[in-house]
């Protein structure tokens, strides 16, 4: 192929607005406020160019254009990841559209963390609802929208128990020896006394991290201000399981905790790149 056209879908009308062309108006369906989007136009203006001054500065050298985001490129292709304020009809109205009025867009499509964040980043409670449709991030939870968190996932108490013995750690886990743990059942409204202690528990949720994804914890706030904490190490990329938690009470007056009680909520990490998946004891634990 030696050339291909492209038709424009729609223009920038004015500054942060997009008017879609009447006969793509169904190519909108599914867009929405608040959306994060790409919006690919042609720097209309420019002309094509293969070495360029960066941000057409003449007194720094020539570079290749591939190599910097100036206007005057092969093809004129503009892309700006915006946010969608406010749709009305054909009209889309973005924030921080970095394109001159009249500029043809020729395609819009949603920004995806999955493959448009190659570095690390925070998942925000959109990307852990995406990434549980679609790769079961986290199964066994009891009710999504009182769990997700603005950015994270609060996970809750299946079982709590308390640790009868003492462990050994050595450097190869050779020796390794994990303490046996006593339960102690709730009573028959579902809740349990934890007097002042340590005590091991094991939450509802199974969690599957991709070779991308890893995970911390931290206590919910209400733990803390009652005097409590939550004893958490680091999820791995590529653990699946039902995980396991310390609890500490501090407090001398103890803890009432209830079965399915929110007391961590785990904040999910987007590696910089695919890793090797954990693979240690505690792969595919209490499932
Ligand atoms: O508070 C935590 C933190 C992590 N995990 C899960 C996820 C993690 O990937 C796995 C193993 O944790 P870690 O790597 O800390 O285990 P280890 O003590 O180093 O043992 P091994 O290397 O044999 O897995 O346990 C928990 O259950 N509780």
């Amino acid at each position: 192929m030696s050339s291909f056209e492209l038709k424009p879908i729609g223009y920038v009308r004015k500054k942060d607005e997009i008017e879609i062309l009447e006969e793509f108006i169904p190519a909108m369906d599914g867009l929405s406020e608040g959306m994060l989007i790409w919006v690919l136009y042609i720097f209309h203006l420019s002309t094509e160019k293969i070495r360029v001054h960066p941000k057409g500065d003449t007194r720094k050298p020539l570079r290749g254009v591939f190599s910097t985001r100036s206007p005057y490129r092969i093809n004129k292709i503009g892309l700006s990841a915006v946010k969608i304020r406010k749709i009305e009809k054909n009209i889309i109205k973005v924030d921080g559209l970095d394109a001159l009025e009249n500029s043809p867009v020729v395609d819009i499509k949603p920004f995806a963390e999955v493959y448009d964040v190659p570095y690390g980043s925070v998942l925000s409670a959109e990307d852990i609802l995406k990434r549980i449709r679609n790769e079961n991030l986290i199964t066994d939870y009891i009710d999504l929208e009182t769990q997700i968190q603005p950015n994270g996932f609060d996970c809750t108490l299946k079982k709590v128990s308390r640790i009868k013995g003492m462990g050994r750690i050595d450097f190869d886990n050779s020796e390794r020896v994990i303490p046996e743990t006593l339960e102690i059942e709730f009573d028959e409204n579902g809740w349990v006394f934890l007097e002042k202690g340590v005590y091991r528990a094991t939450l509802n949720e199974i969690v599957s991290l991709s070779e991308d994804i890893m995970a911390f914890a931290r206590p919910r706030s209400t733990l803390i201000r009652s005097g409590a904490n939550v004893l958490t190490a680091v999820w791995d990329a590529g653990y699946r399981g039902r995980s396991e938690v310390g609890i500490v009470v501090y407090n001398s007056e103890g803890i009432m905790l209830k079965k399915d009680a929110r007391i961590v909520q785990l904040v999910f990490i987007k590696l910089t790149e695919r890793t090797k998946p954990y693979n240690g004891v505690y792969l595919n634990e209490n499932i």
